[in-house]
């Protein structure tokens, strides 16, 4: 028997038959506007490497960063992220090339801006790449637990931040999560006259064991060894605690707030952008770049249309912008409408 038209009067369904209405009741778009690139950077020239567990992803000299960065501005993604590999000769346990004004980061900066005016050019802040440990943060010599010293580490992450405002750096990002260290460094930049120097403040950084590949990328692996960050990063079991660091990040003068990783995290950026209302990102890292992969590379994936899905989940979760390995790829795809 037909249906009287008394039920379903609702039906769901109708909006989804075509096309034209499922574009038009469309509540979520990912552009290549809500993308950073991250970039491995390497000394020398003409040098390019492939990271093991993170196919498609390269490490390259600052020559070959410049072809990385014509494509990324070709294809309308806005900023990139740096992240050095420093060789074993620049680590130490005080960290001190992090601040070198000569150092690979500096230069790198100073390269991209002189090309590229218009690319947004986004530094990390964190010593990991520079200690001897692998540590975010300087260690205490008396501890034999080579506790992470917070108050020690503010003043060298300053040193750090303002070397890279001053290579032209669009933005600083401390990754460290020490406490106190944005309105450290916003006071540094703001001493030094770089007013407009924002900072993307990592505030929800999780100790996460999906952090693996990047470790490999950078080379910074071997150097923690068994170490872990779990004295100064977020405990994954944690919500609440994420609005509260946060919100001290927003008091102390951050611009931007990352939440990382991103799709075990969604809940976390939800919260953080219906909470707390402002600019929010999230990083998928390397370890949701690298599953996507594997499982593309088996044939037991649709890897792009799964990469694409993921994007899209973290607008829908109400990222204002992703960083990730797939951005240059993702630009690609929606430029090619593939
Ligand atoms: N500071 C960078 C990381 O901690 C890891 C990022 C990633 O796994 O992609
Ligand atoms: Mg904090």
């Amino acid at each position: 028997m037909r249906p009287t038209g008394a039920f379903p009067a609702t039906r769901m369904r109708r909006m989804r038959r075509d096309n034209f209405s499922r574009r038009l009741m469309r509540e979520n778009v990912l552009t290549a506007n809500d993308l950073i690139f991250p970039v491995f950077v390497l000394d020398g020239e003409q040098r390019t490497e492939s990271v093991a567990s993170m196919p498609g992803v390269e490490r390259v000299s600052i020559d070959r960063l410049l072809l990385v960065a014509e494509q990324a501005l070709t294809l309308g993604v806005p900023a990139l992220a740096l992240f050095p590999v420093i060789d074993a000769a620049g680590k130490t346990d005080g960290a001190e090339e992090a601040w070198n004004p000569d150092g690979l980061v500096p230069r790198t900066v100073q390269a991209l801006k002189a090309r590229f005016p218009e690319l947004g050019v986004i530094t990390d802040v964190a010593l990991d790449p520079y200690t001897s440990h692998g540590q975010d943060g300087l260690i205490d010599p008396r501890d034999p637990r080579g506790y992470v010293m917070n108050d020690e580490t503010l003043e060298a992450l300053a040193k750090q931040a303002l070397c890279h405002a001053e290579a032209g750096a669009d933005v600083v990002a401390p990754s460290d999560m020490m406490d106190g260290r944005i309105g450290r460094i916003r006071t540094e930049l703001d001493r030094a006259g770089h007013i407009h120097t924002r900072i993307l403040a990592y505030s929800a950084k999780y100790a996460s064991s999906f952090y693996g590949p990047f470790r490999d990328a950078v080379g910074s692996a071997g150097n923690l060894g068994k170490g872990n960050k779990y004295t100064y990063q977020m405990d994954p079991a944690n919500s609440d605690e994420a609005i509260r660091e946060v919100a001290l990040d927003i008091a102390e003068g951050a611009d931007m707030f990352m939440v990382k990783p991103g799709m075990p995290y969604l809940d976390i950026v939800r919260r953080v952008k219906r909470e707390l209302e402002v600019p929010t990102y999230v990083y998928q890292v390397s370890g949701e770049y690298a599953m996507l992969k594997a499982a593309g590379a088996n044939g037991w994936l649709d890897e792009k249309a799964c990469a694409m899905e993921a994007l899209l989940s973290f607008k829908r979760a109400g990222a204002d912008g992703i960083l990730t390995y797939y951005a240059l790829d993702a630009a690609r795809w929606m430029k090619s409408g593939a």
